[in-house]
Protein backbone atom coordinates (compact mmCIF):
# COMPACT_ATOMS: atom_id res chain seq x y z
CA UNK A 1 0.00 0.00 0.00
CA UNK A 2 2.98 2.75 0.28
CA UNK A 3 3.09 5.14 -1.88
CA UNK A 4 6.11 5.97 -4.68
CA UNK A 5 6.71 9.57 -2.26
CA UNK A 6 8.75 7.38 0.95
CA UNK A 7 11.79 5.75 1.10
CA UNK A 8 13.65 4.33 4.22
CA UNK A 9 16.86 6.29 5.44
CA UNK A 10 19.47 5.61 8.27
CA UNK A 11 19.63 8.85 9.95
CA UNK A 12 22.43 9.11 12.55
CA UNK A 13 21.05 9.20 15.93
CA UNK A 14 17.50 8.30 15.05
CA UNK A 15 17.93 4.99 13.85
CA UNK A 16 15.58 4.21 11.02
CA UNK A 17 13.47 7.25 8.95
CA UNK A 18 11.43 7.67 5.87
CA UNK A 19 11.90 10.73 3.54
CA UNK A 20 10.87 12.47 0.69
CA UNK A 21 11.29 10.88 -2.62
CA UNK A 22 10.20 14.14 -4.70
CA UNK A 23 8.58 17.20 -4.13
CA UNK A 24 5.18 16.69 -1.69
CA UNK A 25 2.27 19.36 -2.33
CA UNK A 26 0.54 19.91 1.35
CA UNK A 27 -2.54 17.46 1.73
CA UNK A 28 -0.75 14.65 -0.24
CA UNK A 29 -0.97 11.23 0.68
CA UNK A 30 2.99 9.84 1.54
CA UNK A 31 2.14 6.69 2.98
CA UNK A 32 -1.23 4.33 3.38
CA UNK A 33 0.14 1.61 5.47
CA UNK A 34 -1.78 -2.07 6.30
CA UNK A 35 -1.40 -3.14 9.99
CA UNK A 36 1.16 -6.52 10.71
CA UNK A 37 -1.64 -7.02 13.36
CA UNK A 38 -4.39 -5.53 15.52
CA UNK A 39 -5.20 -6.11 19.44
CA UNK A 40 -8.48 -4.73 20.93
CA UNK A 41 -8.42 -2.70 24.16
CA UNK A 42 -11.71 -4.00 25.79
CA UNK A 43 -14.44 -6.67 24.36
CA UNK A 44 -17.60 -5.84 22.68
CA UNK A 45 -17.56 -2.13 21.84
CA UNK A 46 -15.24 -2.96 18.89
CA UNK A 47 -14.82 -5.46 16.00
CA UNK A 48 -11.96 -8.08 17.40
CA UNK A 49 -10.95 -8.25 13.58
CA UNK A 50 -11.03 -4.65 12.05
CA UNK A 51 -11.82 -2.17 14.89
CA UNK A 52 -14.98 -1.06 13.59
CA UNK A 53 -18.02 0.48 16.49
CA UNK A 54 -20.28 -2.29 16.42
CA UNK A 55 -22.77 -0.26 18.06
CA UNK A 56 -25.93 -0.40 15.70
CA UNK A 57 -25.35 -3.29 13.68
CA UNK A 58 -27.12 -6.32 13.52
CA UNK A 59 -24.68 -8.73 12.26
CA UNK A 60 -22.35 -8.91 15.12
CA UNK A 61 -20.94 -13.04 16.04
CA UNK A 62 -19.80 -12.82 19.56
CA UNK A 63 -17.25 -16.38 20.29
CA UNK A 64 -18.49 -18.79 22.59
CA UNK A 65 -15.25 -20.79 22.98
CA UNK A 66 -13.28 -17.53 24.78
CA UNK A 67 -15.97 -15.01 25.67
CA UNK A 68 -12.87 -12.46 24.02
CA UNK A 69 -13.71 -11.52 20.71
CA UNK A 70 -17.20 -10.19 19.09
CA UNK A 71 -16.72 -9.62 15.06
CA UNK A 72 -19.12 -7.02 13.50
CA UNK A 73 -19.87 -10.01 10.94
CA UNK A 74 -19.51 -13.11 10.29
CA UNK A 75 -17.02 -12.41 7.14
CA UNK A 76 -15.07 -10.43 10.06
CA UNK A 77 -15.20 -13.63 12.33
CA UNK A 78 -13.79 -16.12 9.50
CA UNK A 79 -10.85 -13.30 8.67
CA UNK A 80 -9.29 -13.54 12.37
CA UNK A 81 -9.92 -17.10 12.33
CA UNK A 82 -7.34 -17.73 9.44
CA UNK A 83 -5.10 -15.05 10.65
CA UNK A 84 -2.65 -16.69 12.89
CA UNK A 85 -2.07 -13.45 14.62
CA UNK A 86 -5.61 -12.87 14.65
CA UNK A 87 -8.42 -15.00 16.47
CA UNK A 88 -7.05 -18.32 15.14
CA UNK A 89 -7.48 -21.31 16.89
CA UNK A 90 -4.38 -20.96 18.79
CA UNK A 91 -5.32 -17.87 20.02
CA UNK A 92 -8.90 -18.37 21.09
CA UNK A 93 -7.33 -21.57 22.95
CA UNK A 94 -4.73 -19.04 24.93
CA UNK A 95 -7.52 -16.55 25.50
CA UNK A 96 -9.85 -18.57 26.95
CA UNK A 97 -6.98 -19.76 29.86
CA UNK A 98 -5.60 -16.74 30.51
CA UNK A 99 -6.19 -15.81 33.89
CA UNK A 100 -6.61 -11.74 33.94
CA UNK A 101 -7.66 -12.19 37.58
CA UNK A 102 -6.44 -8.54 39.36
CA UNK A 103 -5.02 -7.46 36.24
CA UNK A 104 -5.81 -3.55 35.30
CA UNK A 105 -7.24 -3.05 31.98
CA UNK A 106 -3.76 -1.54 30.86
CA UNK A 107 -2.25 -4.90 31.55
CA UNK A 108 -5.47 -7.04 30.22
CA UNK A 109 -4.76 -4.82 27.04
CA UNK A 110 -1.10 -5.63 26.73
CA UNK A 111 -1.62 -9.59 27.67
CA UNK A 112 -3.91 -9.79 24.74
CA UNK A 113 -1.25 -8.13 22.85
CA UNK A 114 1.04 -10.58 23.74
CA UNK A 115 -0.96 -13.99 22.92
CA UNK A 116 -1.55 -12.70 19.55
CA UNK A 117 2.40 -11.33 18.99
CA UNK A 118 3.00 -15.26 20.69
CA UNK A 119 1.10 -16.71 17.71
CA UNK A 120 2.26 -14.78 14.41
CA UNK A 121 5.58 -16.31 16.39
CA UNK A 122 4.63 -19.48 16.91
CA UNK A 123 3.21 -19.29 13.04
CA UNK A 124 6.41 -18.11 11.42
CA UNK A 125 7.83 -21.54 11.94
CA UNK A 126 5.34 -23.56 9.44
CA UNK A 127 3.83 -20.99 7.53
CA UNK A 128 5.38 -18.61 4.92
CA UNK A 129 3.21 -15.44 5.33
CA UNK A 130 3.14 -15.51 9.14
CA UNK A 131 7.02 -15.56 8.66
CA UNK A 132 7.46 -11.94 6.53
CA UNK A 133 4.87 -10.69 9.25
CA UNK A 134 6.86 -11.44 12.48
CA UNK A 135 10.05 -10.93 9.97
CA UNK A 136 8.60 -7.34 10.14
CA UNK A 137 7.64 -6.87 13.78
CA UNK A 138 10.65 -8.43 14.71
CA UNK A 139 12.42 -5.87 13.07
CA UNK A 140 10.83 -2.95 14.27
CA UNK A 141 13.19 -0.78 16.85
CA UNK A 142 12.38 -1.67 20.46
CA UNK A 143 14.22 -4.23 23.20
CA UNK A 144 13.94 -4.56 26.72
CA UNK A 145 16.36 -3.02 28.44
CA UNK A 146 16.52 -2.89 32.51
CA UNK A 147 14.51 0.30 32.13
CA UNK A 148 11.56 -1.89 31.03
CA UNK A 149 8.40 -2.51 33.10
CA UNK A 150 8.45 -5.62 34.94
CA UNK A 151 6.83 -7.82 32.77
CA UNK A 152 7.57 -11.57 34.64
CA UNK A 153 3.99 -11.47 35.67
CA UNK A 154 2.58 -11.12 32.32
CA UNK A 155 4.97 -14.15 30.96
CA UNK A 156 3.80 -16.33 33.71
CA UNK A 157 0.42 -15.69 32.79
CA UNK A 158 1.20 -15.75 29.25
CA UNK A 159 3.17 -19.07 29.59
CA UNK A 160 0.32 -20.93 31.77
CA UNK A 161 -2.20 -20.42 29.12
CA UNK A 162 -0.39 -21.20 26.69
CA UNK A 163 0.31 -24.69 28.05
CA UNK A 164 -3.18 -25.30 29.15
CA UNK A 165 -4.05 -24.64 25.82
CA UNK A 166 -1.88 -27.25 24.58
CA UNK A 167 -1.17 -26.26 21.75
CA UNK A 168 0.30 -27.85 18.82
CA UNK A 169 3.75 -28.27 18.85
CA UNK A 170 4.92 -28.08 14.81
CA UNK A 171 8.04 -28.54 14.16
CA UNK A 172 10.44 -25.50 15.00
CA UNK A 173 7.61 -24.23 16.68
CA UNK A 174 7.89 -22.98 20.46
CA UNK A 175 6.51 -20.05 23.15
CA UNK A 176 8.25 -17.16 24.28
CA UNK A 177 10.78 -17.21 26.35
CA UNK A 178 10.51 -14.33 29.30
CA UNK A 179 13.03 -11.89 27.30
CA UNK A 180 10.77 -12.14 23.83
CA UNK A 181 8.09 -10.95 26.04
CA UNK A 182 9.20 -7.78 27.93
CA UNK A 183 10.99 -7.27 23.68
CA UNK A 184 7.34 -7.77 22.17
CA UNK A 185 6.18 -4.87 25.03
CA UNK A 186 9.14 -2.53 24.61
CA UNK A 187 7.96 -2.49 20.18
CA UNK A 188 4.10 -2.06 21.74
CA UNK A 189 5.24 0.69 23.83
CA UNK A 190 7.58 2.06 21.20
CA UNK A 191 5.41 1.45 17.40
CA UNK A 192 2.22 0.76 18.74
CA UNK A 193 -0.46 3.01 17.40
CA UNK A 194 -3.26 3.46 19.59
CA UNK A 195 -6.39 3.65 17.59
CA UNK A 196 -8.95 5.98 18.49
CA UNK A 197 -12.50 5.42 19.87
CA UNK A 198 -15.60 8.19 20.17
CA UNK A 199 -14.78 10.47 23.29
CA UNK A 200 -16.26 8.87 26.52
CA UNK A 201 -19.29 10.25 28.09
CA UNK A 202 -17.13 13.11 29.85
CA UNK A 203 -14.95 13.89 26.59
CA UNK A 204 -12.63 11.85 27.44
CA UNK A 205 -9.96 10.23 24.82
CA UNK A 206 -10.25 6.50 24.79
CA UNK A 207 -8.23 3.96 22.37
CA UNK A 208 -10.18 0.87 20.62
CA UNK A 209 -6.74 -1.03 20.55
CA UNK A 210 -3.20 -1.22 19.42
CA UNK A 211 -1.72 -1.65 15.60
CA UNK A 212 1.50 -2.19 14.35
CA UNK A 213 2.46 -0.73 10.99
CA UNK A 214 5.31 -2.20 9.13
CA UNK A 215 6.33 1.25 7.61
CA UNK A 216 4.38 3.88 9.18
CA UNK A 217 6.96 2.91 12.94
CA UNK A 218 9.61 4.14 10.81
CA UNK A 219 8.47 7.91 11.11
CA UNK A 220 10.74 9.43 14.19
CA UNK A 221 8.91 12.84 15.96
CA UNK A 222 9.19 15.75 15.96
CA UNK A 223 7.46 18.50 17.69
CA UNK A 224 6.68 20.52 14.62
CA UNK A 225 5.80 18.00 12.62
CA UNK A 226 5.32 17.96 8.40
CA UNK A 227 3.08 14.65 8.21
CA UNK A 228 -0.05 13.38 10.53
CA UNK A 229 -1.97 10.32 9.99
CA UNK A 230 -5.76 10.00 9.25
CA UNK A 231 -7.79 6.96 9.62
CA UNK A 232 -11.33 6.05 9.17
CA UNK A 233 -11.89 2.48 11.08
CA UNK A 234 -15.61 3.15 10.49
CA UNK A 235 -15.68 3.62 6.87
CA UNK A 236 -19.11 2.35 5.64
CA UNK A 237 -18.07 1.65 2.08
CA UNK A 238 -14.08 0.26 2.95
CA UNK A 239 -13.81 -3.85 3.31
CA UNK A 240 -11.87 -5.46 6.57
CA UNK A 241 -9.11 -5.50 6.71
CA UNK A 242 -8.76 -2.19 4.50
CA UNK A 243 -10.81 0.00 6.84
CA UNK A 244 -7.84 -0.38 9.33
CA UNK A 245 -4.83 1.30 6.55
CA UNK A 246 -3.44 4.36 8.10
CA UNK A 247 -2.60 7.11 5.93
CA UNK A 248 0.25 10.11 6.49
CA UNK A 249 -0.60 13.65 4.96
CA UNK A 250 2.10 16.26 4.02
CA UNK A 251 0.61 19.02 6.60
CA UNK A 252 2.48 21.53 4.34
CA UNK A 253 4.44 21.50 0.70
CA UNK A 254 8.05 19.68 1.04
CA UNK A 255 11.14 19.48 -0.80
CA UNK A 256 12.57 16.43 -1.66
CA UNK A 257 15.09 14.62 0.88
CA UNK A 258 13.08 16.18 3.72
CA UNK A 259 12.63 13.31 6.58
CA UNK A 260 8.80 13.02 7.21
CA UNK A 261 7.87 13.38 10.52
CA UNK A 262 5.07 13.12 12.96
CA UNK A 263 4.22 14.28 16.61
CA UNK A 264 4.33 11.11 18.67
CA UNK A 265 1.78 13.10 21.09
CA UNK A 266 -1.03 16.40 21.30
CA UNK A 267 1.12 18.76 19.51
CA UNK A 268 -0.21 21.78 22.32
CA UNK A 269 2.05 19.43 24.76
CA UNK A 270 4.53 21.93 26.93
CA UNK A 271 8.29 21.87 26.45
CA UNK A 272 8.77 19.70 29.75
CA UNK A 273 6.33 17.33 29.13
CA UNK A 274 7.30 16.72 25.75
CA UNK A 275 10.66 15.98 26.81
CA UNK A 276 10.09 13.98 29.59
CA UNK A 277 7.74 11.70 27.36
CA UNK A 278 10.32 11.11 24.80
CA UNK A 279 13.07 10.91 27.49
CA UNK A 280 10.96 7.95 29.58
CA UNK A 281 8.63 6.25 26.62
CA UNK A 282 10.79 6.50 23.40
CA UNK A 283 14.21 6.32 25.02
CA UNK A 284 15.70 9.65 23.26
CA UNK A 285 16.09 13.44 23.90
CA UNK A 286 14.53 15.69 21.77
CA UNK A 287 16.22 18.31 20.39
CA UNK A 288 13.78 19.40 17.09
CA UNK A 289 13.94 23.13 16.15
CA UNK A 290 10.77 23.71 18.39
CA UNK A 291 12.33 22.30 21.29
CA UNK A 292 15.79 23.83 20.74
CA UNK A 293 13.81 27.31 20.66
CA UNK A 294 11.05 26.46 23.98
CA UNK A 295 14.55 25.40 25.91
CA UNK A 296 15.41 29.27 25.83
CA UNK A 297 12.11 30.21 27.26
CA UNK A 298 11.40 31.05 31.24
CA UNK A 299 9.65 28.13 32.62
CA UNK A 300 5.77 28.53 34.10
CA UNK A 301 7.28 29.73 37.07
CA UNK A 302 9.90 31.67 36.10
CA UNK A 303 7.24 33.39 33.19
CA UNK A 304 4.71 34.11 36.18
CA UNK A 305 7.28 35.94 38.25
CA UNK A 306 7.94 38.05 35.14
CA UNK A 307 4.34 38.63 34.56
CA UNK A 308 2.28 37.70 31.25
CA UNK A 309 3.01 39.14 28.03
CA UNK A 310 6.74 39.45 28.85
CA UNK A 311 7.37 36.96 26.20
CA UNK A 312 7.04 39.15 22.97
CA UNK A 313 5.24 36.79 19.74
CA UNK A 314 5.26 38.05 16.41
CA UNK A 315 3.67 36.66 13.74
CA UNK A 316 6.03 34.34 11.90
CA UNK A 317 5.62 33.57 7.97
CA UNK A 318 3.37 30.40 6.70
CA UNK A 319 4.70 27.11 8.31
CA UNK A 320 6.97 25.18 6.10
CA UNK A 321 8.79 28.29 4.80
CA UNK A 322 10.77 30.08 7.94
CA UNK A 323 13.11 28.06 10.02
CA UNK A 324 16.00 29.76 11.82
CA UNK A 325 19.50 28.39 11.11
CA UNK A 326 21.01 29.69 14.67
CA UNK A 327 24.85 29.30 13.91
CA UNK A 328 26.55 25.68 15.34
CA UNK A 329 22.80 24.84 16.81
CA UNK A 330 21.00 23.54 13.48
CA UNK A 331 17.79 24.64 13.01
CA UNK A 332 15.72 26.09 15.08
CA UNK A 333 11.67 27.95 14.91
CA UNK A 334 11.14 31.10 16.27
CA UNK A 335 8.23 32.38 19.08
CA UNK A 336 6.69 34.01 16.22
CA UNK A 337 6.77 30.59 13.61
CA UNK A 338 5.95 27.84 16.78
CA UNK A 339 2.72 30.36 17.66
CA UNK A 340 1.35 29.99 14.12
CA UNK A 341 2.30 26.81 13.63
CA UNK A 342 0.27 25.60 16.57
CA UNK A 343 -2.73 28.31 15.66
CA UNK A 344 -2.93 26.72 12.45
CA UNK A 345 -2.44 22.50 13.33
CA UNK A 346 -4.05 22.49 16.26
CA UNK A 347 -7.74 21.34 16.17
CA UNK A 348 -9.94 25.18 17.52
CA UNK A 349 -12.33 23.05 19.06
CA UNK A 350 -12.07 22.75 22.77
CA UNK A 351 -10.49 19.80 24.30
CA UNK A 352 -9.96 18.33 20.44
CA UNK A 353 -6.54 18.76 20.31
CA UNK A 354 -6.26 16.98 17.06
CA UNK A 355 -4.22 17.79 14.10
CA UNK A 356 -5.51 19.98 11.20
CA UNK A 357 -4.60 18.71 8.24
CA UNK A 358 -5.35 19.98 4.34
CA UNK A 359 -8.40 18.25 3.42
CA UNK A 360 -6.59 17.29 -0.24
CA UNK A 361 -3.95 18.25 -2.30
CA UNK A 362 -4.08 21.73 -3.80
CA UNK A 363 -7.18 22.32 -1.26
CA UNK A 364 -7.08 25.24 1.75
CA UNK A 365 -9.46 23.34 3.92
CA UNK A 366 -7.94 21.77 6.70
CA UNK A 367 -9.77 18.90 8.56
CA UNK A 368 -9.26 17.82 11.94
CA UNK A 369 -7.70 14.25 12.54
CA UNK A 370 -9.71 13.16 15.38
CA UNK A 371 -13.28 15.69 15.64
CA UNK A 372 -13.64 15.66 11.57
CA UNK A 373 -14.25 19.29 11.97
CA UNK A 374 -13.37 21.46 9.12
CA UNK A 375 -11.94 25.11 8.81
CA UNK A 376 -11.17 27.19 5.56
CA UNK A 377 -7.82 29.46 5.32
CA UNK A 378 -10.20 32.15 5.16
CA UNK A 379 -11.08 31.40 9.29
CA UNK A 380 -7.81 30.51 9.81
CA UNK A 381 -6.70 33.84 9.37
CA UNK A 382 -9.70 35.40 11.27
CA UNK A 383 -8.39 33.34 13.98
CA UNK A 384 -4.82 34.18 13.60
CA UNK A 385 -6.28 38.09 13.84
CA UNK A 386 -8.12 37.61 16.53
CA UNK A 387 -4.96 35.88 18.27
CA UNK A 388 -2.81 39.03 17.94
CA UNK A 389 -5.58 41.80 18.88
CA UNK A 390 -5.86 39.48 22.33
CA UNK A 391 -2.03 39.41 22.44
CA UNK A 392 -2.09 43.05 21.95
CA UNK A 393 -4.76 43.61 24.27
CA UNK A 394 -2.37 41.74 27.05
C1 LIG B 1 8.49 4.45 16.19
S1 LIG B 1 10.22 4.32 16.20
C2 LIG B 1 10.68 5.28 14.83
C3 LIG B 1 11.65 4.52 13.89
C4 LIG B 1 13.00 4.25 14.47
N1 LIG B 1 13.89 5.38 14.21
C5 LIG B 1 13.60 2.98 13.88
O1 LIG B 1 14.76 2.97 13.51
O2 LIG B 1 12.89 1.98 13.84
C6 LIG B 1 10.56 5.32 17.59
C7 LIG B 1 12.03 5.40 17.95
O3 LIG B 1 12.76 6.16 16.98
C8 LIG B 1 13.73 6.99 17.60
N2 LIG B 1 13.36 8.41 17.39
C9 LIG B 1 12.18 8.90 16.95
N3 LIG B 1 12.22 10.23 16.82
C10 LIG B 1 13.45 10.62 17.20
C11 LIG B 1 14.11 11.90 17.31
N4 LIG B 1 13.48 13.03 17.02
N5 LIG B 1 15.40 11.91 17.75
C12 LIG B 1 16.04 10.75 18.06
N6 LIG B 1 15.47 9.53 17.99
C13 LIG B 1 14.20 9.45 17.56
C14 LIG B 1 13.69 6.66 19.08
O4 LIG B 1 14.63 5.66 19.31
C15 LIG B 1 12.29 6.10 19.26
O5 LIG B 1 12.18 5.23 20.36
Amino acid sequence: MNTDVAVVIDIPGRGQGLKAARNVTAGEVILSDLPIFIAQNDVGEFCTACLRALAGRNDTVACHDCGQATFCSGACERLAQEDPAGHSPAVCRTLSKLDLHGLSGESVAALRFLVQAQALFMASAHNEAARGRWAAFAGLSGAADSKSKDSSDLFRRLSTATFSAQLPQLAGSRPFLPEEVADALAKEELNGYGIMAQSGPQGERRIRGTAIYPTASLINHECLPNVARTDDFDAADVKAPHNTAVHFKALHDLPAGEEFTQSYFPMHTSYPVRQQRCQEQYGFTCTCPRCKEESTWPSDDEADSLGEGDMEVEAGGEPGSSMEAAEGEGERADAGYIQVFLLKYVCPQADCFGTMVPSQPGSSVHVCNMCGCQRSEAQFLADLKAAHSAEAMA
